[in-house]
This record gives C-alpha cells, structure tokens and sequence, in this order.
C-alpha cells in the first residue's frame, strides 16, 4: 500500500516549499492562546498577520503574536488587511518587512468596501506592480475574475488568491465555474482566500484543484476553533487526494456496482 505523504506534494510559493495546504489566519481569536492552540491543529506552516491590526513589534508593551508564532516555526505572511488604496498597501507592506528582518512574502489585500471587502482592482493591480517592483513576493487577495487573475500573474504576483466570498461570510465557494478558469490557466499557485464557512467548501476548493486554502473566520468563528481547525486540516488533505486521484465522472443513470456482464447462467 503507497504511504501518500504530504511531503511528497508540496505546495511551492516563492520556491519555498510547503507541507500544508492549510494557511491560516491569526485574528478573531479569542486570545493568543487559541490563536496558537488552532493554528497547530490546523497543522498550518504559512500563517498571516495583519499588519495594522496585530503586534508583531510595534508596540514592545503588548503581547507579541510572535511569542506564541515563531518566525523559526512559521511563515509569517503580513497582509495588508484594513488598506483602501495602493499607496497605504505599499506602505503597510514596507513596514512589515522591516519588523520581519528583510522578510519578502507577503498577502496584498486592498479593499473596495466595508460592507463587502470585496477587492478594488484598480488599486490591487497598481499596488501589485508597485510591490512586485521593489522586491516583494506577492500573493495577491483578489476577486474571481479571470482575466485580472491573469493580469495579477503577469505582473509577477507570486500566487493568485481568489475569493470563495466575502471574508467573513462563510458563504463557500460561490462561483466554481471562475474558479476553475483560473485554476486551468494559472501557472503560480492558486488558493482560495476569504469566504470559507466549513470543512466541506475547504475540500471541494481543493477538489477543484486550487492549490491550498487560506481561512480565518471560519476556524477562528466556530463554537470550537480548535476542533474547527483540525476538521479544515482533514478536508484541505481530503481535497487535495480526491483531486489527485482523480474521481468518477457523473452520469445520469446507474451502473451497478456488481456489473451483470459476464454473470454464470
Ligand atoms: C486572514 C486574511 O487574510 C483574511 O483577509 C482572509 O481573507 C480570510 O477571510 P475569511 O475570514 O473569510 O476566511
């Protein structure tokens, strides 16, 4: 029997290479405690942190989330969360590489509005060519438009990130059809970012063939975030093998599951 290992698919970004297709977010938590209970259970290696919301060293008299989140264990992924235009992203994004030593990754997020933090575009494109320009690695927060998904790729985004559907939401993928074109026409890693509500729309993202998943309110919300984050684990991997091994087509009628063909007499 083949031992399938996580190790023998990693998920590449920015030629690092990573065993869990599980990101995860740091805020909503109910302290740094859970933060740091649920985010081992999610077995997550890339975990993201937004900048204007959370210590990460600015303030020196306030619990530090790298106490309880070493650089040495994870790959902090500073995003731009809570940024309306290209130039307050940049900015945000500079400031987190100098908390982070020279760190480069990073989750570019810029918002369109509060009520929907739906992405805006217009700045998302200028703030990625802005980053993209002086060095960063982006993974891009976007909408599930294919052509801008191109657009972000082409500009030298290191990963496309798509909405399922509004962060917060838990509404799960709402347009499968987009997804899939971008997916099939990607050539950087694509991870659905924002709107994941359970474990089923994490695995049917990743049976879709998105390279890996980046959630928060969904564990960080459940009664049991802990737990939350483990079932998210399974389904990332449960998704991830489905897609691999490659599932029965559908059909409308049935097909036995003892053919009758070739049956004595
Ligand atoms: C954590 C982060 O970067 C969010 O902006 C992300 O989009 C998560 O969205 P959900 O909270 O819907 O999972």
């Amino acid at each position: 029997m083949t031992a399938f290992t996580p190790s023998d698919d990693p998920l590449v970004i920015a030629g690092k290479r990573y065993q869990s297709r599980l990101l995860t977010g740091t805020g909503k938590f109910r302290d740094l405690d859970e933060t740091a209970r649920a985010t081992t259970a999610a077995g997550a290696q890339i975990v993201t942190v937004a900048i204007r919301r959370t210590n990460i060293g600015q303030n020196p008299d306030e619990p530090n989330l790298l106490d309880v989140l070493p650089p040495d264990r994870y790959t902090i992924l500073p995003n731009t969360a809570g940024c309306y235009t290209a130039e307050d992203a940049v900015r945000t994004c500079r400031l987190a590489r100098e908390l982070l030593d020279g760190h480069n990754l990073t989750k570019l997020e810029v918002l369109g509005d509060p009520k929907t933090l739906f992405p805006d575009v217009v700045q998302t494109l200028k703030a990625a060519e802005q980053l993209v320009a002086d060095g960063f690695e982006v993974m891009v927060y976007t909408s599930d438009d294919p052509i801008l998904a191109r657009r972000l790729e082409e500009i030298g985004c290191v990963a496309v990130m798509p909405l399922a559907a509004p962060i917060g939401s838990g509404l799960g993928i709402q347009n499968k059809y987009n997804l899939l074109e971008i997916i099939e026409n990607a050539k950087v890693p694509v991870l659905v970012d924002a709107g994941v509500g359970t474990a089923s729309d994490a695995a049917i993202a990743m049976e879709l063939g998105c390279d890996g998943v980046l959630m928060n309110t969904a564990i960080a919300g459940a009664k049991d975030p802990v737990r939350m984050a483990r079932a998210m684990k399974l389904a990332v991997e449960a998704g991830r093998d489905a897609f691999l091994a490659g599932r029965i087509p559908r059909k409308r009628y049935a097909s036995a599951s003892s053919p009758v063909d070739g049956l004595i007499g």
